[in-house]
């Protein structure tokens, strides 16, 4: 048995209907309500459907007149009419108030999804939780957390109607009751077997699911549109369709051979249960111990009375399947988020002052990997310093400020900005001293003068972000839309909205970052994308761009690095050598090999361009 088999719910039952109960009465009370208006219709209407056919045997029997018949049987008919009606009514509410908690419980799991720990996010496991969250919220009243009061309900006026036939039965002869009951628990163990089963393995069929969804979008986006249709990904779309497909028809096979061994259990109970009371009822006819219309009287308390039984158990299998899927629920809003310890330190600083950053025995290894991408890193960042941080792929230049800015938090080791411990520290006050570009760029379908201020219209800076807009070359990419600073981004949700290059993205994610004029700028390789002359133009403001800052300069082209105060060289995770350009260039060792491989290149490449230009 592996570990998810292992695996037992953390919350019972009743904590779960306690925190349903809690959750409904936050999002829509009214559904508490229409939940409670199915009990008495649930007891009275098969009640009525019971003696509606004794009465009227009753009364052919008795030799009653017309007239009382009609009125016997209108009454009950009119009873009948006015519960169904109701059901109806209540049906349709309860149905109208589950889109209404679908829509909450959506909104409630995706600001918790926007206030996970980053490094949360980042593992599989999160994700698996988040689609489950999104699965339970469009369970609606069979498999939604509102399911389990529904079941609370239904198990409690079935328990009446129960108790109503059970002293009507106990008339006839206990002992059908006793094998009425021995049978619907036997029905009851096998199906509550099978929910288990469910639950012990659904994560299995769940990640097969992420899988399969990944496929869809990346298949269907405009995104990657272009690299299918070059590189013809089509088969490896199909492939990879095809084996997860199969694998996900595997589990939704076993599964139904389990929930027909559930069926079959079942039918085997109820030919027991029904043939036995049945015969047994013939047999007392027979004797004449009973009347006709008792014996219809007890052929319908027979049947309804397994059925009063049969929602029970069911309901009472159901139970811990829905009880499982408010587990779930409850154990993703409890996910760890980055602004949550209410107890943790607040970073109060002044914005208008560089902050000291130290690194103090670092290390760090992603969850998934046996290794630490970062080991025992010690660094002291001065107030104001430039740093530059050089290396080659995968040597873990982006791990290292994800660690600075917070997102992930040191395996061993600590760091802190100006005396604060950044593990200790809430987080959400830390980040308003950071103002990052990262590598990939993520724009919101907003305007572009939004998309770097993200603030209401009442509170840009004017003034500021006309000055953002020039230091980052931003000016003359908006000249050339005539919405200017109001045109729109993203075209998946706004028709009107442009496609900026790559480059402009990343300018315009570079003039975000100066709007935000926090102490502390990080910039992950921020010239990727740029043209030369852009390139060159970013180099000769760096100065001005990171003036009062304390600043972190990622970058392959070490020429750039020459206008950083120190440059790290990180390799395989440690920093192998630290000093000033012309430090490193005297130290002749691998900064000095790198830069000289880089300089004849860009030697070259100038050459060649200039002989280009003559002839
Ligand atoms: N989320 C993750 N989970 C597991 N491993 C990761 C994750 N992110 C990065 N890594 C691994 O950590 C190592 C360092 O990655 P990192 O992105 O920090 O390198 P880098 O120096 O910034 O590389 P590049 O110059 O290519 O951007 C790589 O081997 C990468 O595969």
């Amino acid at each position: 048995m592996n570990q998810e088999e292992k695996k037992k719910p953390k919350y019972n039952v009743v904590s779960n209907a306690v925190f349903t109960f809690k959750k409904l009465w936050e999002w829509d009370k009214l559904i508490l309500f229409y939940i409670l208006g199915k009990m008495p219709i649930i007891v009275l209407l098969p009640l009525c459907g019971v003696y509606l056919p004794k009465i009227i045997v009753g009364e052919i029997e008795n030799g009653a007149n017309a007239r009382q018949m009609i009125y016997s049987v209108l009454s009950i008919a009119i009873a009948m009419f006015i519960l169904t009606i109701l059901q109806r009514f209540i049906q349709e509410k309860t149905s109208l108030h589950t889109l209404e908690v679908t829509k909450k419980m959506e909104q409630t799991i995706s600001s918790k999804a926007m206030a996970i720990h980053y490094e949360k996010m980042d593992r599989p496991h999160t994700q698996v939780m988040i689609k489950k969250a999104y699965d339970i919220a469009h369970g609606g009243e069979n498999e939604g957390i509102q399911a389990l009061l529904i079941l609370f309900i239904t198990i409690f006026a079935n328990g009446l109607g129960f108790g109503v036939y059970t002293g009507i039965l106990g008339t006839l002869n206990p002992l059908i009751i006793v094998f009425i009951i021995l049978t619907t628990i036997v029905s009851y163990f096998v199906s509550k077997a099978v929910n288990t089963w469910v639950f012990r393995n659904r994560d299995k069929w769940l990640k097969l699911d992420l899988k399969l969804v990944y496929l869809t979008y990346k298949s269907s986006s405009f995104e990657t549109a272009k690299d299918i249709r070059l590189y013809n990904m089509k088969k490896w779309f199909y492939g990879a369709f095809h084996k997860f497909m199969n694998r996900r028809i595997k589990w939704t096979v076993k599964m139904q051979l389990f929930y027909f061994l559930n069926n079959v259990v079942e039918a085997i109970m109820v030919l027991l249960r029904d043939g036995l009371a049945y015969g047994y009822l013939i047999y007392l006819v027979w004797k004449g111990s009973i009347s006709v219309s008792d014996f219809v009287l007890y052929f319908g308390i027979i049947s309804g009375f397994a059925s009063w039984c049969s929602a029970i158990i069911t309901s009472l299998a159901k139970v811990n399947q829905i009880s499982l899927n408010v587990c779930d629920f409850r154990e993703y809003l409890e996910l760890e988020e980055y602004e949550l310890e209410q107890a943790s330190e607040k970073m109060i600083l002044d914005k208008g002052q560089p902050c000291r950053i130290k690194l103090e025995g670092v290390s760090y290894r992603y969850e998934s990997e046996d290794k630490a991408t970062l080991k025992n890193i010690n660094l002291s960042i001065n107030a104001g310093e430039k740093i530059a941080v050089v290396g080659a792929n995968g040597a873990g230049k982006t791990t290292f400020v994800k660690l600075i800015c917070g997102l992930y938090t040191p395996t061993t080791g600590k760091i802190s900005v100006e005396g604060y411990d950044l593990a200790k520290v809430n987080k959400s006050t830390y980040y308003e001293y950071l103002a990052p570009v990262f590598q990939d760029i993520r724009l919101l379908p907003i305007s572009i003068k939004q998309n770097i201020t993200l603030c209401a219209e009442h509170e840009v800076d004017e003034p500021h972000l006309l000055k953002c807009f020039k230091l980052s070359g931003m000016d003359k990419v908006i000249k050339k839309f005539p919405g200017g600073f109001d045109t729109l981004l993203i075209r998946d949700m706004n028709e009107k909205a442009v496609q900026l290059s790559g480059g402009e993205e990343q300018k315009l994610m570079l003039a975000r970052a100066l709007y935000k004029d926090a102490p502390i700028m990080i910039l992950d390789e921020p010239t990727a994308a740029l043209d030369p002359i852009a390139e060159n133009a970013m180099y000769l403001k760096y100065n001005e761009l990171t003036a009062h800052k304390t600043s972190i300069f990622i970058s392959h082209r070490l020429a750039s690095t020459r206008f950083c105060d120190r440059i790290i060289l990180i390799e395989n995770g440690e920093i192998i050598e630290m000093g000033t350009h012309d430090e490193l260039l005297a130290l002749g060792r691998k900064y000095a090999n790198m830069f000289e491989v880089q300089a004849k290149y860009y030697k070259e490449q100038e050459e060649r361009e200039q002989d280009e230009y003559i002839s």
